[in-house]
């Protein structure tokens, strides 16, 4: 039966739009087809780049498609990769371009986005405005509640635990005893200590936290990257992540509203003693002044769930991404055993020292941490671990503005491109980082006014740049500076097993093993 002619001419036309809207365009006429391609069907398809990612494979072969083709990459029809500082993460990051819709599907808690998962400037500034004062520098070096709480976890908790497998000889998993650390120091800062966590001394608590919060890791790739589907494959009863994932998602939600609830109630309570929960304090205070101004309107239960939202956010990037970077600096150092020695009487010049048992157990005390940020060798071995081993390697997805953008030499990139940088590649540019595969110490120990150093700090990004930098990043430097100075004081540490050290590629990585095992010994 012979088709009637308009059907005919209709079903071609469709055809060629599609052949147009779906290949020539993209390939040959879009803006962006002038830019090298990643996979041979980048330019007309995502496939490559999600089925890259599914299989954890996103910073390995984007790194490699920069090394073949250049400081920018695509990677599908609407996504591009830039590797370069000038024309790249200056112009993307201090240009200030918006985070891409992949921030508030993955890290929004409570169903609220916090001050990471924001997307729109005018939002993410004013909540970043409330809170930046308590995570500077200097308020952080001069504050007394991390000095207190400094004290305590290293007196009461770290050192102890320490000391007493350094002289049963047992072999320590650090890799869990840094998140504990880490998370312990964190919640001390955000809740006060009183209702901080106690992970380094109640490993139970440790897990009932830990495993429903990495075992949904392996599913973030949906929430990150195709959450459309996440949300048929619900509707239509069929989920693609299971319901276990939520109800993790809910009971660490529940776990954290108690902690805001003791923090609230230490603040109503006069008689409430120890390190206050300074965090807690500063962001409830400035969201009421805010009301009080007219500048928002929370009912009650709303402004309880953003404050949540919050602190579940800074207890999560505060802990573990410090604890990756603590777990492959103790893996280096342990492959460096001259390294530990310098190191060793590098922190031995502090007053007071931080040595463990102490003669009384009350009269410990610790230096400034301005004296323990002054420590070069120090300084040097944590920048190259977050250089080498950057906690946070991967994409950081921003979108490029109305109006379009011109991208290292790219002009007339249009909007609403998903474009982003990553650690893993800048770190690894040879022209910067000689032997980028390599821990090298020695490349952060140049003068100041070397302009070697000068072009590596442009090419530092563990924190990434810009007005969505880490807000963290000060507090994250002065915590591990403290546990590695106190470690290395009186201790060394060898490997006992780095199976598995390799890294997962991921957004936040950690080893894949998810385990190091390293003898200390009492120096
Ligand atoms: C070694 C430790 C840390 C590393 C390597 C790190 C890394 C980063 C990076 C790369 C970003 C930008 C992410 C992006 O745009 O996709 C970021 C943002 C952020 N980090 Fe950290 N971080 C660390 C510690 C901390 C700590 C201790 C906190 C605690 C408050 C924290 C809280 C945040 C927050 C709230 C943001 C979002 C900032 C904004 O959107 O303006 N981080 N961090």
């Amino acid at each position: 039966m012979a088709l009637p002619i308009f059907s005919v001419s209709t079903a071609c036309a469709i055809l060629v739009l599609a052949l147009y809207r779906y290949i020539i365009y993209p390939a040959f006429v879009s803006p962006l087809a002038k830019i090298p391609t990643a996979h041979f069907t980048s330019s007309i398809s995502p496939a490559w780049i999600l089925w890259t990612r599914f299989r954890g494979r996103n910073n390995v072969s984007t790194y490699n498609a920069h090394r073949r083709h250049g400081p920018v990459v695509r990677l599908a029809p609407n996504e591009i990769s830039v590797n370069c500082v000038d024309g790249g993460i200056r112009t993307i990051y201090a240009g200030g371009m918006e985070k891409h819709r992949w921030y508030p599907d993955q890290f929004a808690s409570y169903g609220v986005v916090n001050m990471f998962s924001t997307v729109e400037h005018h939002g993410h500034s004013a909540r970043k405005r409330m809170l930046s004062n308590v995570y500077s520098k200097s308020f952080l070096q001069g504050s007394p509640q991390i000095r207190e709480n400094s004290v305590i976890l290293l007196r009461d908790r770290f050192l102890p635990s320490l000391q007493e497998a350094a002289e049963r000889g047992t072999a320590v998993e650090v890799h869990e005893m840094n998140n504990e650390f880490t998370m312990d120091f964190m919640s001390a800062y955000l809740f006060g200590i009183a209702n901080s966590t106690k992970f380094s001394i109640n490993h139970v608590e440790t897990r009932q936290f830990m495993v429903p919060y990495h075992s949904r890791r392996h599913y973030e790739f949906y929430s990150q990257e195709v959450p459309r589907l996440n949300q048929v494959t619900k509707k239509i009863g069929l989920p693609i992540v299971p319901q276990w994932v939520d109800d993790a998602n809910e009971r660490i939600e529940a776990w954290l509203l108690k902690m805001c609830e003791g923090a609230n109630s230490y603040l109503n309570d006069t008689t409430s003693t120890g390190a206050e929960p300074v965090v807690y304090k500063q962001l409830k205070a400035a969201i009421e002044k805010n009301q009080a101004k007219g500048l928002g309107t929370y009912a009650t239960d709303r402004m309880r769930l953003e404050i949540a939202s919050e602190m579940l956010d800074h207890l999560g990037a505060g802990h573990e991404t410090s604890a990756i970077a603590l777990t492959y600096l103790f893996w280096e150092m342990s492959r460096h055993p001259d390294l530990q020695r310098k190191l060793h009487d590098e922190v031995l010049a502090l007053e007071p020292r931080i040595l463990w048992p102490p003669e009384r157990k009350q009269g410990f005390d610790l230096p400034s941490s301005k004296s323990i940020d002054g420590l070069p060798l120090l300084h040097a071995i944590i920048m190259e671990t977050l250089r080498l081993h950057a906690p946070i390697p991967g994409v950081e997805p921003r979108v490029t503005p109305t109006g379009g953008c011109t991208l290292a030499g790219y002009s007339n990139i249009p909007a609403n491109v998903r474009v982003s940088a990553m650690a893993y590649t800048l770190h690894r540019n040879e022209d910067v980082f000689p032997e980028p595969e390599k821990w090298r110490v020695d490349r952060w120990l140049k003068p100041t006014d070397s302009p070697e150093l000068k072009e590596m700090l442009r090419w530092f990004w563990a924190f990434g740049s810009g007005g969505r930098m880490c807000i963290g990043s000060h507090l994250a430097m002065q915590e591990i500076k403290l546990i590695v100075a106190a470690i290395y004081s009186n201790y060394t540490t060898s490997i006992i097993s780095d199976e598995g050290i390799e890294a997962i590629d991921a957004y936040t990585t950690r080893p894949r093993s998810n385990q190091l095992i390293l003898k200390f010994e009492h120096v």
